[in-house]
């Protein structure tokens, strides 16, 4: 017998999160339950605003639509960034945040996706540099922290990622710039760095507002880039170039399992490493992002430092996390009908 349940989640937000200029006071999503012969399997589903393309009210109508065929009893194939039924083309294609928490559902109920996941992410360093140095000072194994740079001026960055590498002398960063610098702004910022940092700058996210100019920027200046938004622009294919070295691949701004792991692999055929990350998911999401990064990613440090965004855990806890977790019980108020009784 199949069952599937959709239920509603809302978990408020610390203040002052904001995206893209929008501020997030809480984050909205789904989380899918399957059910199949005493077996049982769960993902979310959690379109990102200002990031997915989809809303969730769509991805919640996309979702309905391929459990009412689950349970009655057929079996989606993982294709390309949706999700496609053996029967063909009448199930429009999945959003990606659709397609993804529905995948992981059903590689959780056929034990696909392994249960082993370290729960360590690398810290993403917002705030007073000087408070964070005994923090990453005493990091475990290789050290290794994101900051964000391009919120204000390109020296301030410069400055801060200076301190940082000179105060804790085997730290390495990943940082994002969000596309937010001109050409003219991310050479200002690497003129003011330490020219003895750029080797323990393992990547630099999307400096400029396009590809070419991050290429011309990584050129220039030595600085490795990181694909993270381009990656999802249509057209852009993980390819080799100089300067590259690696994509960040969120998958519920992706598509389903099988297209994630299509893409990590493209990625380490191109010689470019591959590094799954958080698209703010609840405790659910992030505790099977970091299972994923262990299975696709070995050795590579996923980037799921976001749950202190938030003030809630949903269903799954994040080991050692200090915040309240939602149980299924305090969802209910927001329901959906269980698919199996439609069909
Ligand atoms: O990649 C990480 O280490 C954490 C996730 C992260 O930085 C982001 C998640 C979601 C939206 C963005 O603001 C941001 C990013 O741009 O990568
Ligand atoms: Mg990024």
């Amino acid at each position: 017998m199949r069952r599937a349940t959709l239920y509603h989640y809302s978990l408020p937000m610390e203040a002052g999160v904001v995206l893209r200029n929008q501020r997030l006071k809480s984050r909205d999503g789904l989380v899918v339950r399957l059910e199949r012969d005493g077996r049982q399997g769960e993902g979310e589903i959690a379109p990102l605003p200002g990031f997915s393309r989809e809303t969730l009210a769509e991805a919640g109508a996309s979702a309905l639509e391929i459990l009412r065929r689950w349970v009655n009893g057929e079996d989606p194939l993982a294709d390309g960034p949706g999700l496609v039924f053996a029967a063909g083309a009448a199930v429009p294609p999945a959003p990606p945040s659709a397609a993804f928490g529905i995948s992981m559902a059903l590689a959780e109920l056929d034990q696909s996706l392994p249960d082993a996941a370290p729960y360590q992410t690398v810290p993403l360093c917002t705030g007073d540099p000087d408070g964070l140095i005994p923090l990453l000072a005493a990091l475990p194994g290789r050290k290794i922290a994101k900051v964000k740079v391009g919120m204000y001026e390109a020296i301030r960055d410069s400055v801060t990622v200076n301190l940082l590498l000179d105060a804790v002398p085997d730290l390495h960063l990943r940082l994002d710039a969000n596309r937010s610098w001109t050409p003219a702004k991310a050479a200002g910022f690497a003129r003011y760095l330490d020219p003895a940092h750029v080797a323990r700058i393992d990547f630099l996210e999307e400096p400029c507002a396009t590809p070419g100019q991050s290429l011309a920027f990584a050129h220039d200046t030595g600085i490795a880039i990181a694909w993270d938004e381009s990656l999802r622009d249509a057209g852009l294919s993980i390819q080799a170039r100089p300067g590259l070295a690696a994509v960040v691949i969120k998958p519920m701004l992706t598509g389903g399992l099988s297209h994630c792991r299509a893409l990590v692999e493209q990625a380490h055929r191109a010689g470019l490493v591959a590094v799954i990350s958080s698209a703010i998911e609840s405790s659910l999401g992030l505790t099977q992002l970091s299972r994923l990064a262990a299975w696709l990613t070995p050795g590579v440090q996923p980037g799921l430092d976001t749950l202190s965004l938030m003030r809630s855990q949903l269903i799954r806890p994040w080991p050692g996390s200090p915040l309240p977790l939602s149980t299924h019980g305090e969802l209910f108020q927001t329901l959906l009908e269980p698919v199996a009784r439609l069909s």
